[in-house]
């Protein structure tokens, strides 16, 4: 099975939201195809039966007085996926290697799988800390995604993320988890990153935002 993500990031209106899935047309597949909207998104969108819908951001509390936050059980019935650990919500949101396993677990008692976004300063940390939160790691997804390569045009050599995926099997002690690449994906490139041992799917920035685009970046297995 492969993992099509995109990322839409802070983009799109409802109403361009619900333009770009009249206009999304994916070839036939049994892969995983998954959109990554913003939480405005949520609950308006009826996506087809072949999508999936993601969320990007999840609270690290349970329900309560959290004013602002949008939590786990909120979410449910909403999405089968949400993003966490992402580089830009480490930075724009404070979320640490403690806050997002906090919200790996959360995610998880609410049936939400989580993706958990890694980069090569934090990778070891926060796997670390999520043995230590979760006992085991499982039911949850990794995405590879080396900041030097996100919204830059130039990704990562496949070799590398392929040896930096398999690194990460190697500390999560779990070698059936999926491991996706993002970063500068295109319709030209992600064959060959498909085409690594050990990754299993793509994370997908700019190039999801024309739904023509992102189309033709799903290569069925
Ligand atoms: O951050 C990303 C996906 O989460 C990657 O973004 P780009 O595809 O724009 O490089």
């Amino acid at each position: 099975m492969q993992y099509f993500i995109a990322n839409w990031k802070q983009n799109f209106s409802l109403k361009e939201a619900q333009e770009w899935f009249s206009r999304f047309a994916p070839p036939s597949t049994k892969d995983q195809i998954i959109v990554a909207t913003s939480h405005i998104h949520l609950g308006s969108i009826t996506p087809s039966p072949q999508l999936s819908l993601a969320a990007q951001f999840v609270s690290p509390y349970d329900n309560g007085a959290h004013t602002g936050q949008i939590g786990a059980q909120q979410l449910r019935g909403l999405v089968d996926y949400c993003l966490v650990g992402h580089s830009e919500t480490r930075k724009d949101l404070q979320e640490t290697d403690q806050l997002v396993a906090q919200k790996v677990r959360l995610l998880q008692k609410a049936n939400i799988t989580p993706i958990v976004c890694l980069d090569l300063p934090y990778l070891e940390s926060q796997i670390r800390v999520l043995l230590l939160e979760l006992l085991e790691i499982k039911n949850l997804i990794f995405a590879y995604e080396p900041l030097s390569a996100i919204g830059t045009g130039q990704s990562e050599s496949p070799q590398r993320a392929n040896e930096i995926a398999f690194k990460i099997t190697t500390l999560a002690h779990n070698r059936s988890l999926p491991i996706l690449y993002g970063g500068s994906v295109d319709p030209f490139n992600v064959t060959d990153y498909l085409s690594q041992e050990y990754i299993s799917g793509v994370l997908v920035g700019s190039a999801s935002l024309d739904p023509e685009e992102f189309a033709k970046i799903i290569k069925p297995s």
